[in-house]
């Protein structure tokens, strides 16, 4: 088993706001982890510090090291857009670009340079494929992606993540804004693609993270109080606030 990320003593303040309070967690390769935990417990800002896109945030302040491969994602050589292009992440909701079906896959590899036709439709196909959405677009990729249904736009957004190659992807509530059905397709999605990627996710739905995750993490008030294999955070939590919380007594 390989870990992918290594994040310690990780402190983040919003102002004043001590919103992450010295958190430590390993991420390990090819293998989906759950953050859960009640509203406003920092999973979010967590997970965003993954991949820096708390850089866009004024005022923010972070302490402690995150690693990708032994790499200080922090480091001030580290290119942003490459990193997030190693990290990508997919929204609570589905958001495509107001463009073509096939524009919003092909916009990340042509940003990074990829302009041949024969390799973006290639890219293209691969990456919808990837998504389990190539047999529903495969005849309609110029047509605007904000027709698709919701479920088709999460995969949409996958797909796009997919694009550029990411090593790990993390997803903030994907599914929260879908109906069950496609809820179901994206989890088996995700499962699937555990072979080739590292999958974090961020979910308030219980049986979610009990049915896809491998290790998933208990967040309350900033800290992470549990962490370890997801069976066993269900089955024999060790903390008495992890009992609490996954049967449902808080949050
Ligand atoms: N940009 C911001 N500026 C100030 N405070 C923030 C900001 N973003 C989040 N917070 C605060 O930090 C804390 C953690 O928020 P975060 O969104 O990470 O929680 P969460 O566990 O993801 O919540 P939810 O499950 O509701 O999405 C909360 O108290 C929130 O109000």
């Amino acid at each position: 088993m390989n870990t992918k990320m290594d994040i310690k003593n990780l402190n983040l303040w919003y102002g004043e706001k001590h919103a992450l309070k010295n958190t430590n967690l390993t991420i390990q390769e090819h293998k989906i982890t759950a953050f859960i935990g009640p509203s406003g417990c920092g999973k979010s800002t967590f997970l965003k510090t993954l991949n820096r896109m708390q850089d866009f945030n004024e005022g923010v302040r972070i302490e402690g090291k995150v690693t990708l491969d032994d790499e200080d994602i922090f480091d001030p050589k580290v290119d942003t857009t490459l990193l997030r292009k190693k990290v990508g992440m997919v929204f609570q909701q589905p958001n495509p670009f107001p463009m073509s079906i096939y524009d919003n896959i092909a916009y990340g590899p042509r940003i990074h340079g990829i302009k041949a036709k024969d390799q973006l439709d290639q890219i293209v196909e691969e990456s919808l494929k990837q998504a389990a959405l190539w047999d529903e677009v495969k005849d309609t990729l110029k047509k605007s992606a904000l027709g698709l249904s919701g479920g088709q736009q999460q995969r949409l957004c996958i797909a796009r993540c997919l694009a550029v190659h990411p090593e790990v992807i993390l997803l903030d509530e994907p599914t929260s804004a879908l109906d069950p059905i496609s809820t179901l397709k994206i989890e088996e999605l995700l499962v699937q693609l555990k072979d080739h990627y590292t999958i974090v996710i961020v979910t308030h739905n219980m049986q979610q993270a009990s049915r896809i995750a491998d290790y998933t993490a208990f967040f309350l008030q900033g800290e992470i109080i549990e962490y370890g294999e997801t069976e066993k955070i269900f089955s024999f939590p060790s903390d008495k606030r992890t009992e609490d919380y996954i049967t449902g007594r808080f949050g």
